[in-house]
């Protein structure tokens, strides 16, 4: 595990994303800190669940992109990806336990099956997410905060050093949030990066240490307190605040 604060935990180059023959994300260049929470934020189809899914490889992407200095195929292992609830089939016949279960998948060679070990893991999340009473129950039948505080467990067990999270909070009750944010916090503590698509903005500057602007490109990438400004607020999401730059000028004269 990498606990050095200061290390460069991803380094994009020229990092770009077309698909059918549209630009999604224009070449960027960013690095970013490891032992961090990172939020991504952008308007509808700025391109964030397409940036988390590119850097997964679950969709071609052109350029550069190194984790501690490495290619995604030399540390796949170490990436935990939770994806946006509605891309999962959740009337897949799966209990909670076994949805769990599968993210101790990547550690086991093909032949070998779950070891002790990877089912005390299973049990010791599910613990930590809250759903202890829900192990067997099908994930058709848990609510939308019980199903994302599953996926959190699920990649909680592939012991990953950096867990990339598709709006985890989506429509997600307080109580499951309150979990959210405080698994987010030990996983901090143990060394751990999260980077995370959120959408409120209200919730940035007290849950948050980094955040990177899209919109079909980078906007900025920064410290919360040196980049959630206004100033990049605004050309993140220039269909809200359309007159910012009009109105924080300084008057011609
Ligand atoms: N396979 C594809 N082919 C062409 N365009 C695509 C494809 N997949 C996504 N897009 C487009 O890419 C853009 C970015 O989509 P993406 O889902 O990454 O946005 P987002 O920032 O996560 O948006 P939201 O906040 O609505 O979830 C959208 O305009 C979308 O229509």
């Amino acid at each position: 595990m990498n606990t050095d604060k200061a290390a460069v935990l991803l380094n994009l180059q020229n990092y770009s994303v077309r698909l059918n023959q549209k630009t999604i994300l224009a070449p960027m260049s960013l690095s970013l800190p490891g032992q961090q929470k990172i939020a991504v934020i952008g308007p509808n189809g700025a391109g964030k669940s397409t940036l988390l899914k590119a850097l997964m490889g679950l969709i071609p992407s052109q350029g550069q992109a190194l984790f501690w200095g490495q290619p995604l195929a030399k540390i796949q292992p170490r990436i935990a990806y939770v994806p946006q609830r509605e891309e999962v089939d959740w009337n897949f016949p799966i209990n909670a336990y076994d949805l769990v279960l599968m993210g101790r998948q990547g550690q086991l060679k093909f032949w070998q099956r779950p070891t002790p070990h990877d089912h005390q893991l299973v049990a010791e999340n599910i613990e930590r997410v809250g759903l202890s009473h829900l192990i067997k129950e099908p994930i058709s039948h848990l609510s939308g905060g019980q199903k994302q505080r599953l996926f959190v467990a699920r990649a909680l067990c592939q012991q990953a050093d950096l867990l990339l999270m598709d709006e985890p909070f989506a429509g997600v009750d307080q109580v499951s949030e309150n979990i959210i944010f405080a698994l987010f916090d030990e996983l901090i503590a143990q060394g751990k990066t999260i980077i995370c698509v959120h959408h409120d903005l209200a919730r940035i500057p007290s849950h948050f240490d980094w955040v990177v602007q899209l919109n079909q490109g980078l906007v900025a990438s920064g410290s919360v307190s040196e980049s959630f400004n206004p100033t990049n607020l605004a050309k993140t999401f220039p269909h809200f605040w359309p007159d910012f730059n009009a109105t924080t000028q300084p008057a011609a004269r």
